[in-house]
């Protein structure tokens, strides 16, 4: 409980442990008559600290840790001691009274022990009781406790020399005086070490980091898995912290719904008080022209506009930093999309154009091909004609071989006729006109014909041109239907974040053997009475029927699934009372297969679909929480997992992982991981579970153009039933069982009351359930809650915890998910 060291030895946490203060005698073995605070206050036998600092870095950083808080209170003590002793100084001068009061117990006073009771040090305050178990207290020791007040709300407290402080982490920062009154109003309970580092830790990074305090010196002193770093062209090796930090969220009551939702950044800038902001940024800014733009940073400063200002000076010019982008609203987006459809059917009609023309090209190159092949035939008969008559055509100017006698000579003169000459000559004039008609017509048929040769070239061309362009066309549609596809599931996206990231569904059992407690007044409420007849309402995101099936059931969650090929994590778990059906609705029998079959096969259809733009690869793996232990259901010898937590992502280093290409190999490997599964029978269900159930696909697509690749993990729960242990007669093992069951429930519920307040500290690290589901509920991620409960009346006290489980859940405002995608190494 005491939690520092020595208080009379105090080591600030920024100063490095000196050799004079390892060789101090008080720290030294041979000094027992000064036992640290610490073992005194634990009443333990570890080793001295002195030993322990030799334990290694881990140590001595926790150390640090103690020292400093022990410190803070210290001077924060001292500050309100020593102002006291000015003011009752100054009284005692004003009454006349000039004996000296000493109330520094600290420094010189005489140690104000253990007693509690009114009066004490210091004046009309009267001295806080001492703490539980503490019998005997040093002067200088502090002891932490956590006081509950009577409305749940927790706070850090500290008890120094008969005082207690209590740490107000809402506005001051600082140790504040407990106040008497609280001593009615709630209760103290001693803190145990990891409560105080946590808390002492989440509250020193906010002070630190609002103070300006925050970066390499001001670091916080635990190092942990939130530290890490990054290289920056320019700036080489930054280190980096992922601090918890408390902000402040704008949201708006809608009245339709009756609960406080988000404002989104579109309403948000129409604020007068953001729109004040927004008009101080820019005016101290002119550059920055983008009021969206400085309305998200305004959000990362918790509406600072200093700090604002500070950040975008600070990081001005840098390289990495994204240009600004405007926000796009959902009007802006649905008028987006119109105008794309719009675009897409213009496109569509000019194609069809071009489709008509080619159509009428091809004909008019048919046509000509035909013409052409006409011609050619006639060309060849005209040729064949032509050498016919040559042939034909009499040789006139062949000459006799053997030379004409003068008889021969005077004989033909003879019996010459002059008619047949004329008819000679007219044949000889009449096959020289045909000769010269013909010659004219193969020369303009030949002209013809090159006319049409190369008419059909430029055809021929044309057609090719406006089939590339007719490609490029239909690619260009492509490419814009694509578009249109993403801008509907971003669409679909952003109206998922304004209905809430967390979606709570009430599936009540069917269950012949006993009548109802319940009545379903519209699809969203559900009304439980009890056997005396009182009644409850809650309120849903939907209330299945007792006769609604499977396909209904899961019909509402395949949007959700969807995100998960993107690249968001999805959660799909099932609460509720043992036997209330959460094995049925999340695995269902083999004929009737529940939300886990059928959320893998859409997983598989939607990557099978997008396989032109995008490969993919699905890993399974099964594991269980038995106990508080983290188990391996996919190997031969059940295997117990580590869970290292880095931010706000988990790893699991030797996990098995299995990748599946079809529903059948899904089945199988889940076949494997049941066989290995804890299942025990207890009084109320002879099939129940004794562990959580998580299954895991992890799904990793790669661009193929772009070669970004996106991780989105699908985790589906079937929680162990949360019984009454009294109810159930659970008894040796199956009582462990139990308790560790509902311990690890209750941690969920508590992650989710964090959330709804909106608390500083999310207390995720309480239990192995809360740290693996971390990332499905921390904010960046899109969950569903399925409770499920009886109709049995006898079940009432149950089912209306499992409602309010439910309930609360569902007012939880996780903030933007985010998708989880990265560039290509090397990519633009
Ligand atoms: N909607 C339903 N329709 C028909 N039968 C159902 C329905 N819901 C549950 N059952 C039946 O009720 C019995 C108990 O259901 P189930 O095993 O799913 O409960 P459970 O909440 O998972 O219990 P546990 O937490 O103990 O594992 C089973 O036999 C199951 O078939």
């Amino acid at each position: 409980m005491g939690n520092g060291a020595s208080a009379s030895q105090p080591s600030s946490p920024r100063r490095e442990p000196s050799p004079r203060k390892d060789a101090s005698p008080r720290k030294s073995n041979n000094s027992p008559a000064q036992p640290s605070p610490r073992r005194q206050a634990n009443q333990s036998t570890k080793p001295d600290r002195q030993n322990q600092r030799s334990d290694g870095q881990k140590g001595s950083d926790r150390q640090k840790g103690a020292d400093a808080r022990q410190q803070a209170v210290l001077d924060h003590h001292k500050k309100v001691t020593a102002a006291h002793a000015r003011r009752e100084q100054h009284e005692a001068a004003r009454s006349g009274d000039t004996t000296p009061r000493n109330n520094d117990s600290l420094t010189h006073g005489a140690p104000k022990h253990a007693g509690g009771g009114a009066g004490g040090a210091g004046g009309g305050r009267r001295q806080a009781p001492v703490p539980a178990n503490m019998t005997s207290l040093q002067p200088d020791q502090v002891v932490f406790e956590t006081f509950t007040n009577s409305k749940g709300k927790e706070f850090i407290c500290a008890y120094l020399a008969g005082k207690r402080y209590y740490l107000d982490s809402w506005h001051s920062q600082e140790w504040q005086p407990f106040p008497d009154r609280w001593y009615q109003e709630g209760s103290l309970r001693p803190l145990d070490d990891n409560q105080v580092q946590e808390n002492y830790t989440s509250q020193s990074t906010y002070s630190q980091a609002s103070s300006g305090q925050a970066g390499p010196a001001g670091r916080p002193q635990n190092r942990d898995d939130r530290e890490g770093f990054l290289k920056h062209p320019k700036r080489g090796r930054v280190e980096t912290y992922l601090m918890e930090e408390k902000r402040y969220v704008h949201f708006f009551f809608d009245k339709f719904s009756g609960n406080w939702l988000r404002l989104p950044v579109g309403w948000e800038l129409h604020h007068p008080l953001i729109k004040n902001m927004v008009q101080h940024v820019e005016e101290a800014l002119p550059k920055w022209k983008d009021p969206g733009d400085i309305l998200a940073m305004l959000r990362v400063c918790n509406y600072n506009p200093d700090e604002t200002i500070g950040t975008y000076l600070h990081l001005e010019g840098d390289e990495w930093l994204v240009p600004p982008k405007s926000t796009q609203s959902m009007s802006d987006g649905e008028t987006l999309l119109d105008s794309l459809k719009q675009k897409v059917k213009k496109m569509e009609m000019e194609l069809n154009d071009e489709k008509r023309q080619r159509k009428s090209a091809e004909k008019q190159l048919a046509d000509l091909q035909e013409k052409f092949s006409g011609l050619s035939a006639e060309a060849g008969i005209a040729r064949t004609q032509v050498e016919a008559m040559q042939t034909s055509r009499p040789r006139t100017a062949q000459r006799p071989k053997t030379p004409v006698t003068k008889k021969q000579a005077a004989k033909a003169v003879d019996t010459f006729d002059p008619a047949q000459l004329d008819e000679l000559t007219s044949i000889a004039q009449q096959l020289h006109k045909a000769h010269t008609h013909l010659k004219m017509t193969v020369t303009s048929q030949v002209g013809a014909m090159k006319q049409l040769i190369v008419e059909t070239v430029k055809g021929v061309k044309e057609i090719k041109n406006s089939e590339s362009g007719s490609q490029a066309e239909l690619d260009e549609i492509r490419a814009l239907y694509q578009k249109e596809a993403l801008q509907k599931r971003l669409l679909y996206n952003q109206l998922q974040e304004l209905r809430g990231n967390i979606r709570v569904f009430c599936r009540p059992r069917k269950d012949t053997r006993c009548g109802t407690c319940f009545k379903f007044p519209s699809e969203q409420d559900i009304i439980v009475t009890n056997s005396e007849g009182s009644k409850k309402s809650f309120s849903f995101d939907k209330v299945y029927s007792t006769e609604a099936t499977q396909e209904e059931v899961f019909k509402d969650t395949s949007p959700i699934i969807a995100s998960c090929v993107d690249g968001y994590n999805v959660c799909l778990m099932a609460y509720g009372q043992t036997g209330s059906g959460k094995t049925y609705t999340m695995m269902g029998p083999d004929n009737n297969p529940g939300i886990n079959i059928r959320a893998i096969t859409e997983l598989l259809k939607l990557c099978g679909e997008r396989t032109e733009t995008k490969s993919y690869t699905l890993k399974v793996s099964m594991v269980e929480i038995y106990n508080e232990t983290l188990q391996d259901l996919l190997t031969e010898d059940v295997k117990t997992l580590e869970l290292s937590m880095v931010g706000n992502m988990v790893r699991i280093p030797d996990i098995t992982e299995m990748t599946v290409e079809s529903v059948k190999d899904v089945k199988k490997i889940m076949e494997l991981g049941d066989k290995n599964r804890s299942v025990a029978e207890t009084k109320m269900n002879s099939t129940s579970s004794r562990s959580h159930l998580l299954l895991r696909i992890a799904v990793c697509g790669t661009d193929k153009v772009s070669g970004a690749v996106s991780n989105g993990v699908l985790t589906l729960c079937d929680l162990a039933g949360s019984e009454r242990i009294g109810k159930t007669e659970a008894q040796g093992q199956r009582l462990v069982e139990a308790a560790a069951i509902n311990k690890s429930l209750s941690a969920l519920g508590q992650v989710f009351t964090a959330l709804r307040s909106s608390q500083l500290h999310i207390p995720y690290r309480n239990s192995k359930l809360t740290q693996i589901l971390r990332p499905c509920l921390g904010g960046d991620a899109k969950a569903c809650v399925f409770v499920n409960v009886s109709p049995d009346v006898k079940n009432y006290p149950e089912t209306c915890n499992t409602l309010e489980f439910g309930s609360n859940a569902r007012q939880v405002a996780l903030g933007q998910a985010k998708q989880n995608v990265r560039k290509a190494p090397g990519g633009p």
